[in-house]
Formats: structure tokens, C-alpha cells, sequence
């Protein structure tokens, strides 16, 4: 490809520049860009700085980073990894002298001469400029976005090329991405100046220095963790804002070869940055060992644990959250960006329950070329669909017996209801998804959200975040992805099969959605014929009715509400958390082991059971009593689910996620523990993690709760013993941690107003559908009525907790139960 030079100014200097678009293709046609970077405090300073390096650096150079800096760092690694460290830091562009951050220091009042001559400018308004009513079109002649972005206040600008000439949309590319990264550093450093003016002079005399450094946060706890990073909550001591940090251990991004994906992350999330509905990179910086993203803090976590928590979302909340995540994918393709793993976990929820998407890492940015060529390539495609089908499952059909030798773990996990139950912590997950990623690369993405073209190594288009789209609406209906599996042949055959089921009870205009939009052809998708990053066609789809696109992000989302009613009402652990003020800024080991320990639930009652009751409990065995109760045990064909321990109470019921339903044999047993198996296959299934805060709650008759930090259990007894089981949890849950622990939600349904329910339930119906709607409905009357006891998502309450309140070991995703291991399958 020709690279024709672009002519950069930066501090008035003029250098000669070859600019790289996001993609890697090269601006055609000499051009000039002016960039400068507005005197700010210390973190917005660098980021401009940083995203001209990235981006005009086309082979990373030993110049920009000096002698000094690349001793330190090498000392950080060993021999053979320093050149990669060096690489890293250049590639990543990572401020890594003051000097580099002083050469940019200098402002950004972005301005942008289109290559052709003429520059106009645009502002989008908010998020719906296509739609609102204070809509500016671009106007005549080339499309400037720099240019677009001088004349807007807004931290977006409309980002259609109207210029059909290629130079334009070339530099189009390059020149969105400088201004965003721009730009977002200006509006920034604006409204803070607007707003805090005092505060701002008072931060530039307290913190004089450019560069940021984990120094100038204080570290409040653990929020999560990725394949080569943690996530903290922290504080910056100078404004006192709250951050989610996101740090990178460079040794284990050297040794997974993972520079390009942090490259990616960090150059999309600049582009997306302050753009509604994303999370924004406030700055970055490193040190010796790690890179740091300052990020917005999504204070309600992810959109996971939500559905988990109710096992599925009602009509209602299900149209908000799929209409915010369409708003967004709007704003991705208008900025080229595909994000390519679009998944409930990666949609993060804010303060009011808004959603951020978050984790760029296999986001892909699209030259106008590249979108073109995927389209033609789409047809080609077509033709030969079924040949590349059988190939592609031959392929993978090699692919498992080697899969399978070296991965028996995964082959414990019997189908997309349990394999959550039986995950272990994240951590784990991530190391099993990072093997998975270095084993597999024909793709990026999860797999149970990753689109046919994607996984056939076809042309991305758009159309793959429409997939993604389609799959998140289901599991959001429904509970579960549509395309499970015990492992990821078998997911995959059911993506390219396009083989969905839809359970009873299904809402039929967001079934017919779905269907639209988990078509295989890309092109076939609802949307893909609309222009990228307008879908009218989604917007004016039955299941969108009512939506009003223009103020949703200003809405109070509705609550939560799970299919079944009963929920108790607590306050969310995770958001009810803030960072105390006596802890010391910093990150070092001392510190780390703080926050990791916390994590572990160390010193809290989460990892301590109480002492023992002496409460007389029947269940309260003494050892001859229990050696006698294994006795007889031995002839039970339960008995050896039960580890060597006494089975207090067994019986069948059906345990329900969303809309799905399955018939288990639940044990009770001394542990204490919750086992349940499934009674065909004869295999144990998962086990209903027990702590002090575990509560059982009857509905009726039939229907019953158990209630854990992270999820509530749906439980029907068909034989009408729902409240003999929650009484024996209860009881042994007393036993076990004592009465103290004993609070009044287990039994907040009275018998007698849910006895009219239980009766119109027909007895040993396994029609689970059934028993969950006359329930429902019968229900209403009760203190624990669907209405009444949402999870709710109000400010004070966005709750998917539930029971006492516990330490934030319980709340953080180390503990999490997921609807789907969500294994990220491929190297990026
Ligand atoms: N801005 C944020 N606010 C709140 N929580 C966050 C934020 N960013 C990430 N998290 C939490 O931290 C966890 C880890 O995030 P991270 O981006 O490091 O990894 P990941 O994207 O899940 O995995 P990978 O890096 O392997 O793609 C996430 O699961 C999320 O719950």
C-alpha cells in the first residue's frame, strides 16, 4: 500500500508524519492535521499526547522511549523479554518519560483541513443525531471531523463521510480517531474547568507533575479480574473522583503476546470515550511492572449477575436494556467500530442503571475499504456456504479429540444450565479462556455469542454485533443463550446450524426479533441493508414499540423483575461501597495483599462460619447418630452424591433459570450442602453454595427460594413439600452459623394467601411453565408479589442481592455464579 505523508503540527511544529488509521491503513494524499493539546491537569494531559504517538508511530522506535526509562523497565523482566517491553510500551503508547509527556503537553483545539480543500462541521446531537429533532446534517462539501468537532461543543460528532472521494474517507478514518481521542481529553478538562474551577487551581498546585501514577489514587478494593489484569475501585487524591482502575501485568501481557489487544483496547476505548452508553479511559499511565487504564467506574457491575439474580428479565426491562445496547451498537458502526464480543458481561451498568459498554480488546475498526470488501465478500460467501459449513465442522471436528485430551475439566460442565453452578472462581475461568484463546485462533470472540461469518473466519461486518444482539435479547427473555453446549463444538455446530429453541412462554414480538436477527447469512440480518449505524428497521421492529429513542438514556430504566416473583428486597452490596478515607494512596505489595485479601473474603463471615448453635435442631446429630443414618444409608442410590455425609432431607424438584426448567433430586445434607443431580443421567450437577447469608424463602405450597449472594434458586417441589424444605434449610443454615444469624425473610410469603396458588397449581405438574404463571398470578397478593419485590434498580436499591449484607468478598465476581462460562475462544 502507498503511505503518503501527512503533515502533523504539533505545537505549531510542522513534522512530517506517516498516519496510520486505527486499522493500520496508511492516509493517502498529503494532508495537514493540526493537533494541540490544551494545558490541563496532570491526567488530561497524557492522553492526547498519547493517542498522536500511537497513532503517527508506524514502527515503534528506541526514540521514544529514552535510555533511562528502558533500564527500569528491563529490570522488570528478564533478559529476553526486555526488547519485548520496550516494544510493549512504544506499541501500547504508554507515556513513558516526562519528556514525551511534556512534548505534547500543549493543547487541543482540534482543527482539521480536509485533504481536498474544504472543511465543514457537524455536531451529533447526543446520541439520536440521525433521529432528534435538533439533528445538524453534515453540511456540503467533505466531511471534517476534526474540523466537525472544533465547531461542536459535543464530545461526538457526527461521523458519516458524506465525502464519497477516498483520500476524504481515509483520512476520515485517521482523523475520527485523533479527534475522539482529542477531543474526549478537551471536553473533559472543560466541564471540569466549568465546574470545579477552585478545585482544578487547587489539583494544579498540589500536583504539578504531568504524569499520573498509582501514587495518586487511593486503592479501595478489588472489582474484578481479566485473563492479564485486575480491576480496583480506586480514588484520584486530587479530585477526589471515583475510578475504575484496570491494571495490566506487563509480564503476563510480554509472555501471551497480548500487546496488539491492549493496543486495541486502549485505542478503542479513546474513540468511544464520552460517547453515551460507553465507558470512558480518562487517562493511562505504567510503571515497572503493570499498565494502569483509568476508566469510568460502572458502579453496578455487569449485566450478568442481574439475569442470573432473577433468572430472567421481564418483557419490559428486557425492551429498555436491548434498546440501550441497539443505541449503542449505533454508535460503534458509525465510528467503524465493530466490537465483536458483545456478551452480558461486557455490558456494564452505572450509577442509574444505564448500561456502558466496556472490554475492546477484539473490537475491530473498519476502513470504508475494509467495509466494502467484507460486503462483496458476503455474496461470495453465500455461494458457498454449505461446502465451507462441512469443512469448517471437519475441522473442528479434529480439533476435539485434542480439545478433549487435554481439557477433561471442561467436560465435566453437562449443558449451559450448569455449567455456571459448577464454575469456580474467574480466575480460573480466565486461565481456562486464555488457554483456550492461545489453542484456538481461528476467531475472536465468546463463543456463545460469536456470530457464523465470525467463526468461519468470514468478513466482519457490523452484522456480527447484530448476532451478539440477538443471542443477549434471548438470554435476557429467557435465562440462557441461545446456543449452549458442553463445550465448544458442540455451541459452535449449533451457531452455524442456526439451531434455536424457543421454551414455552417466549414473548412472541422479541422471538420474532431474535429470529430476525440471528439469521446466518450476515446480510439477512434485521438491519444489515440499513446504513451501518442507523437501523431503523431494529428501531421499528413490534418488540421496540413504545420506545422513545431520544430520551432513553435520560429514563429511569425500569426494575428488574425477575419471571418469578419472591426476590427479597436488599440493597446491592457492590454499589452500596465507597472507598474509605483512611487508607494510603498507592499500589504496592502491602497494598495488594489488602485488597486481595479482602477479596478472599479473609478475616470475614463469609469465610468464617460461626461457631456451631447449641440450639437442639434435629438435625443436630451426634456422631454415633450419624455413623447409625450412613449405615442405612449405604443401600440409598443417593448415598454416594453425598460425599460420606448424611442426607437430611432428599427429594425431587424442578429448578428453574429463567424459563427453563429441569428436574433435579435435591439432598440436604450434614455438610451443610445443597446437592443437586440429575436423576436421568445419574450425575451430579452443581450444589447451592452455602453462607451465612444463603436464605430459604417459601412462596406457597410448591414453590420455593434459596437465596444466595449471587443468585436466587427457583425452586418447585411438585409433591408440595416447598415449605418442609425451606424450613429444614433454614433450620440447618441456624445450626450451622448460628441463631444469630437467623433474620426474618425465610418465610415471607404466608401460607394462607398462597394457598390459593399452591391449590391451582396441579399437583405433580412437571409443566414448570405452568406452575411459575398461576403462581405469578396468584401471587399477587402476597408480600413477595411480582410488583412489589422487584430487584429493584432505583439508585438507593439496584439490588441483585440477597439476605444480609455482607463483605465485599461476596459481591465481587470471584464469587459469581455465570449463566455461561462465556469462554473467550480465540486469540485476538
Ligand atoms: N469500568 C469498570 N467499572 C466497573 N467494573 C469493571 C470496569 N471494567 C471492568 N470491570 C470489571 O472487572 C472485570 C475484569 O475486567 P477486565 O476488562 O480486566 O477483564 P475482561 O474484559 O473481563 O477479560 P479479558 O481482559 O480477558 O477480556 C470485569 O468482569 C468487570 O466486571
Amino acid at each position: 500500500m502507498e503511505n503518503n505523508p501527512v503533515l502533523v503540527q504539533i505545537n505549531g511544529a510542522q513534522q512530517q508524519q506517516q498516519l496510520q488509521s486505527p486499522s493500520g491503513a496508511s492516509i493517502a494524499g498529503a494532508s495537514v492535521v493540526s493537533v494541540s493539546v490544551a494545558a490541563a491537569s496532570s491526567s488530561n494531559i497524557i492522553e492526547p499526547q498519547l493517542s498522536i504517538a500511537a497513532t503517527t508511530t508506524t514502527a515503534p522506535t528506541a526514540a521514544t522511549m529514552p535510555a533511562m526509562a528502558k533500564e527500569k523497565a528491563s529490570a522488570a523482566v528478564s533478559l529476553g523479554e526486555s526488547n519485548y517491553l520496550t516494544e510493549l510500551a512504544v506499541v501500547v503508547g504508554m507515556a513513558t518519560t516526562a519528556a514525551a509527556a511534556q512534548r505534547l503537553q500543549q493543547a487541543p483545539p482540534a482543527v482539521h483541513v480536509c485533504g481536498c480543500g474544504s472543511a465543514s462541521a457537524a455536531a451529533e446531537n447526543n446520541n439520536n443525531s440521525r433521529y432528534g429533532s435538533g439533528n445538524k446534517c453534515l453540511t456540503n462539501g467533505h466531511t471534517s471531523p476534526l474540523a466537525a468537532a472544533v465547531a461542536s461543543n459535543s464530545s461526538s460528532v457526527a461521523t458519516t463521510p458524506q465525502c464519497s472521494k477516498l483520500c476524504c474517507r481515509q483520512q476520515y478514518q485517521i482523523l475520527e480517531h485523533v479527534q475522539f481521542s482529542c477531543n474526549m481529553q478537551l471536553q473533559t478538562h472543560q466541564l471540569q474547568q466549568q465546574q470545579q474551577p477552585h478545585q482544578h487551581q487547587q489539583q494544579q498546585q498540589q500536583n504539578p507533575a504531568a504524569r499520573r501514577s498509582p501514587n495518586d489514587f487511593i486503592f479501595g478494593r478489588y472489582i474484578g479480574e481479566g485473563s492479564f489484569s485486575m480491576v480496583y475501585l480506586a480514588v484520584d487524591i486530587h479530585s477526589r473522583r471515583e475510578y475504575a482502575i484496570k491494571v495490566c501485568e506487563k509480564r503476563l501481557i510480554l509472555r501471551e503476546r497480548k500487546q496488539e489487544y491492549i493496543k486495541r483496547e486502549r485505542e478503542v476505548m479513546h474513540m468511544m470515550s464520552n460517547v453515551p452508553g460507553f465507558v470512558t479511559l480518562s487517562c493511562t499511565f505504567q510503571d515497572q511492572r503493570s499498565l494502569y487504564f483509568v476508566m469510568t467506574y460502572a458502579r453496578k457491575g455487569d449485566l450478568l449477575p442481574y439475569i442470573n439474580r432473577v433468572g430472567s428479565f421481564d418483557v419490559a426491562c428486557t425492551r429498555h436494556y436491548a434498546a440501550e445496547l441497539l443505541l449503542a451498537c449505533e454508535h460503534m458502526h458509525r465510528r467503524n467500530v465493530v466490537h465483536r464480543d458483545l456478551k452480558p458481561e461486557n455490558i456494564l451498568l452505572d450509577e442509574d442503571m444505564h448500561t456502558l459498554i466496556a472490554d475492546f480488546g477484539s473490537a475491530k475498526v473498519m476502513t470504508p475499504r475494509e467495509r466494502d470488501e467484507a460486503a462483496e465478500h458476503c455474496s461470495e460467501q453465500r455461494r458457498q456456504h454449505s461446502d465451507e459449513d462441512d469443512e469448517d465442522l471437519d475441522r473442528a471436528d479434529n480439533e476435539e479429540d485434542e480439545y478433549y485430551d487435554r481439557d477433561s475439566e471442561e467436560l465435566d460442565e453437562n449443558d449451559g444450565e450448569e455449567q455456571q453452578d459448577e464454575l469456580d472462581s474467574p480466575r480460573h475461568r480466565q486461565r481456562r479462556s486464555a488457554r483456550h484463546r492461545g489453542r484456538r485462533s481461528s476467531f475472536v470472540g465468546t463463543a456463545q455469542y460469536v456470530s457464523p461469518e465470525v467463526l468461519k473466519n468470514g468478513p466482519i461486518t457490523p452484522a456480527a454485533d447484530l448476532w451478539a444482539l440477538g443471542c443477549i435479547i434471548y438470554q435476557m427473555i429467557s435465562g440462557l443463550p441461545p446456543f449452549r453446549g458442553s463445550n465448544d463444538y458442540i455451541i459452535f455446530k449449533e451457531i452455524l446450524d442456526c439451531a434455536v429453541d424457543f421454551p414455552q412462554g417466549f414473548d412472541k414480538d422479541a422471538e420474532d426479533l431474535v429470529r430476525k436477527l440471528l439469521k446466518i447469512d450476515p446480510r439477512d440480518r434485521l438491519g444489515a441493508q440499513d446504513e451501518f449505524g442507523y437501523y431503523e428497521s431494529i428501531r421499528a421492529h413490534p418488540f421496540f414499540a413504545g420506545v422513545n429513542w431520544q430520551t432513553l438514556r435520560q429514563e429511569t430504566p425500569p426494575p428488574i423483575y425477575p419471571y418469578l416473583p419472591g426476590v427479597s428486597q436488599d440493597e446491592d452490596i457492590r454499589s452500596s461501597y465507597s472507598v474509605p478515607g483512611d487508607l494510603e494512596p498507592g499500589l504496592d505489595e502491602r497494598q495488594i495483599s489488602r485488597l486481595l485479601s479482602a477479596e478472599l473474603g479473609v478475616g470475614s463471615s463469609v469465610a468464617m462460619p460461626a461457631k456451631r448453635s447449641t440450639a437442639k435442631n434435629s438435625f443436630d446429630l451426634s456422631d454415633a447418630e450419624k455413623l447409625q443414618r450412613l449405615e442405612q444409608q449405604k443401600t440409598d442410590k443417593w448415598h454416594h452424591f453425598a460425599d460420606g455425609e448424611v442426607i437430611l432431607k432428599k427429594g425431587f424438584v424442578n429448578k428453574r433459570k429463567g424459563l427453563f426448567a429441569r428436574k433435579r433430586m435435591l439432598l440436604l445434607t450434614t455438610g451443610p450442602r445443597l446437592i443437586y443431580i440429575d436423576p436421568v443421567a445419574m450425575i451430579k450437577k452443581g450444589e447451592i453454595p452455602w453462607s451465612p447469608e444463603l436464605r430459604a424463602e417459601y412462596k406457597n405450597f410448591k414453590i420455593f427460594f434459596v437465596h444466595t449472594p449471587n443468585r436466587t434458586y427457583y425452586l418447585d417441589d411438585p409433591e408440595g413439600y416447598a415449605i418442609h424444605w425451606s424450613e429444614a434449610i433454614e433450620n440447618m443454615r441456624k445450626l450451622t452459623y448460628g441463631e444469630g444469624a437467623s433474620t426474618s425473610t425465610s418465610t415471607s410469603a404466608s401460607v394462607s394467601s398462597s394457598a390459593a396458588s399452591a391449590a391451582s397449581c396441579s399437583s405433580g405438574s412437571t409443566n414448570s411453565l405452568s406452575v411459575a404463571n398461576s403462581s405469578a398470578a396468584a401471587s399477587s397478593s402476597s408480600p413477595t408479589a411480582r410488583r412489589s419485590s422487584p430487584v429493584s434498580t432505583s439508585k438507593s436499591s439496584a439490588s441483585v442481592a440477597a439476605g444480609s449484607r455482607t463483605t465485599g468478598s461476596s459481591s465481587s465476581s470471584s464469587s459469581r455464579t455465570g449463566t455461561s462460562p462465556s469462554k473467550k475462544t480465540a486469540s485476538k
